[in-house]
């Protein structure tokens, strides 16, 4: 179809030109170019063609940018960039200095927070809600958010204050029943069946908490939204607007399987097929040894425990879940119950494994100190996607969790190099650990693929060496080693190398003898090289007046974008090349 009416809007100037009866031509059309694009260059798919009508009333009803609109999570906008000075670059989207796959500030003063991380949208919107008040701006603020991302906490500490601030802000709840997993728990019940107090004659939540709410409406039909919209924008005060929408809506495939479709790779952007591959000869991700793993592992030991904050699929928590549905838990987003709950059942003898990605468990940073490790609890955190992420950028890389995690006391943390060591970890991690630990592994696939081998415990602290070299030794921790031990074999390399396997505690005897037999240590990690493996071992090599040179490669100290890993870690100078070079300068 020819895309006459897109192609002349450059901004949300050039759409608030159209007549409102030409506005559901420009939803088809923009409906295509997203799917045309995105069955191609892969991204999240869902959650943006769900909202197609919705982008446009808002644009067209608000005077954005000067109305300020807060997209939460963020991987719904992809209408929202193409309307906003984006379409021409939109092909870029999530590929090495593209264009980002979530609003980002620093891309167009449209995007006027920067998300990737779910819940914000309220917390933000009311902010500036509060900063036009005091600045005597008048402006609308809205927030757009999920029916899944409004049910944590931190969209509830914002509904709470919003209540009472008087702000003129408006929240969209985009309400389709689904996160990227079907959505969970009691407000999800309640949203299915949710009225307005006026036709119950009760209050509804929204209301109780001072909220104005209206809906719910049909968010598909777009003179309906405009209405709406435009009441709303001649309204003040804190307000909802419910809106139901189809996750997908308009890509058959996508409405049906919402799960799939969230992000669903390269696609047909006819039929909207994926195509069929066959993996069985590659090497498993590491989410699947994970999920299968615990499956086993929960065979064995009754006491074991799946928690999850809404990524079933993503962190394979659903293979156990499948099966005991009565031991494996989806929390929804609520990354700070996810670890606070672990550790209440672990109070009580259960083992709970708690999965949660390495960057989502930034938000429960302190329920890791307060609630986990100061009281010794034994829970094992398996934090998925540690290290760089690759297109999703600089919101979801697992860059931190090494530094944030080794300055806490009584946690021990490990990274395996392997699926087996992997598996061996979780094995030894359920036999009876006194102290909590956490156990990263990377997004993507190992590199065994015959992982499924028997169990063995592994010694806490305990390091392998993989080669024996003079005078330089490389001391890696996670998957890198891979890259490591690769590098020295092919170009036979006369090098040390110890998979160090423990950040905490370091294999203090390994390094001992390292530093004896060594002038030079490089260290290698995908994670910060400030507080990481790198720092841990300048510390201990401090500590012990080591005389010879310490080189750590990790993560520099700047925020990494979006790319494919393997880009990024040339970036970043975590690669084979960098390391190749180190060591020949050395
Ligand atoms: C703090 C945090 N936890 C988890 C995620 C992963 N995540 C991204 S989108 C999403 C589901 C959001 O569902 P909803 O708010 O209903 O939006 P929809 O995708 O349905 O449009 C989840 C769990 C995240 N981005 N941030
Ligand atoms: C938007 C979001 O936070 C998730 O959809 C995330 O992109 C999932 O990442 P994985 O693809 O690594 O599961
Ligand atoms: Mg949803």
């Amino acid at each position: 179809m020819a895309r006459d009416l897109l192609s002349t809007i450059h901004d949300p100037v050039d759409l608030r030109r159209f007549r409102e009866s030409e506005l559901p031509k420009i939803a088809q059309e923009l409906r295509e170019f997203i799917i045309d694009i995105v069955a191609t260059k892969e991204g999240h798919l869902g959650a943006s063609l769900g909202v197609v009508e919705l982008t446009i009333a808002l644009h067209y009803v608000f005077d954005t940018p000067n109305d300020l609109l807060v997209w939460d999570v963020g991987h719904q906008a992809y209408g929202h960039k193409i309307l906003t000075g984006r379409r021409d670059v939109f092909h870029t989207n999530r590929e090495l200095n593209g264009i980002s796959g979530f609003p980002k500030r620093s891309e167009s003063e449209y995007d006027t927070f920067g998300v990737g991380h779910s819940s914000t949208s309220i917390s933000a919107a009311l902010g500036m809600a509060m900063a036009s008040n005091l600045q005597s701006n008048a402006r609308k603020h809205i927030a757009v958010i999920g029916d899944a991302s409004i049910a944590s906490g931190m969209a509830f500490e914002a509904l709470n204050h919003a209540g009472v601030s008087g702000a003129d802000l408006l929240v969209i709840l985009n309400d389709n029943a689904i996160g990227i997993d079907p959505a969970v728990g009691a407000l999800k019940d309640y949203l299915t069946k949710t009225k307005s107090g006026k036709e119950t004659g009760r209050d509804n939540i929204f209301e109780a908490l001072n909220f104005d709410y209206s809906g719910p409406i049909d968010g598909h039909d777009l003179p309906l939204l405009i209405n709406e919209l435009k009441r709303q924008k001649s309204s003040k005060g804190p307000r909802l607007l419910h809106v139901r929408t189809t996750k997908g809506k308009g890509l058959k495939q996508a409405e049906l399987d919402q799960v799939r479709y969230h992000a669903p790779g390269k696609f047909d952007k006819v039929t909207g097929d994926i195509p069929q591959r066959d993996d069985s000869e590659l090497p498993p991700k590491f989410q699947d040894v994970f999920g299968h793993t615990l499956l086993e592992l929960a065979h064995q030991n009754d006491k074991i425990i799946g928690i999850t904050p809404a990524m079933p699929t993503g962190s394979s928590m659903k293979i156990m879940m499948d099966t005991y549905p009565d031991r494996a838990f989806d929390v929804g987003i609520a990354e700070q119950h996810a670890v606070t709950l672990a550790a209440g059942m672990a109070t009580q003898g259960l083992i709970p494994f708690c999965n949660i990605y390495s960057t989502f468990l930034q938000r429960a940073y302190d329920q890791v100190i307060h609630d986990v490790a100061l009281q010794k609890l034994p829970v094992v955190f398996c934090l998925d996607r540690a290290g760089l992420v690759g297109q999703d950028g600089a919101t979801h890389h697992g860059a931190f969790d090494l530094a944030y995690l080794n300055c806490i006391p009584d946690l021990l943390i490990a990274a395996p190099m392997d699926a087996v060591d992997l598996r061996n970890l979780m094995f030894t991690a359920q036999k009876g650990l006194e102290l909590p630990i956490a156990i990263r592994y990377p997004r993507g696939r190992c590199h065994i693929i015959e992982w499924k081998q028997d169990f063995k415990e592994i010694e806490i602290g305990s390091s392998r060496q993989l080669s024996n070299g003079r005078n330089i030794a490389v001391l890696s921790i996670g998957p890198l080693g891979v890259m490591v031990q690769k590098l020295i074999k092919s170009e036979d390399l006369n090098v040390t190398h110890i998979d160090m396997r423990f950040l905490k505690p370091l294999d203090a005897t390994v390094l001992d003898e390292v530093f004896d037999k060594h002038h030079h240590v490089i260290t290698m990690e995908d994670g910060t090289k400030a507080g990481g493996l790198g720092s841990a071992v300048c510390d201990y090599a401090f500590a012990k007046a080591y005389t010879g040179k310490i080189h750590k490669l990790g993560l520099p100290d700047s925020f990494i974008e979006q790319g494919p890993t393997s880009d990024l870690h040339k970036i970043a100078g975590i690669d084979r090349e960098t390391l190749l070079k180190l060591i020949e300068s050395l």
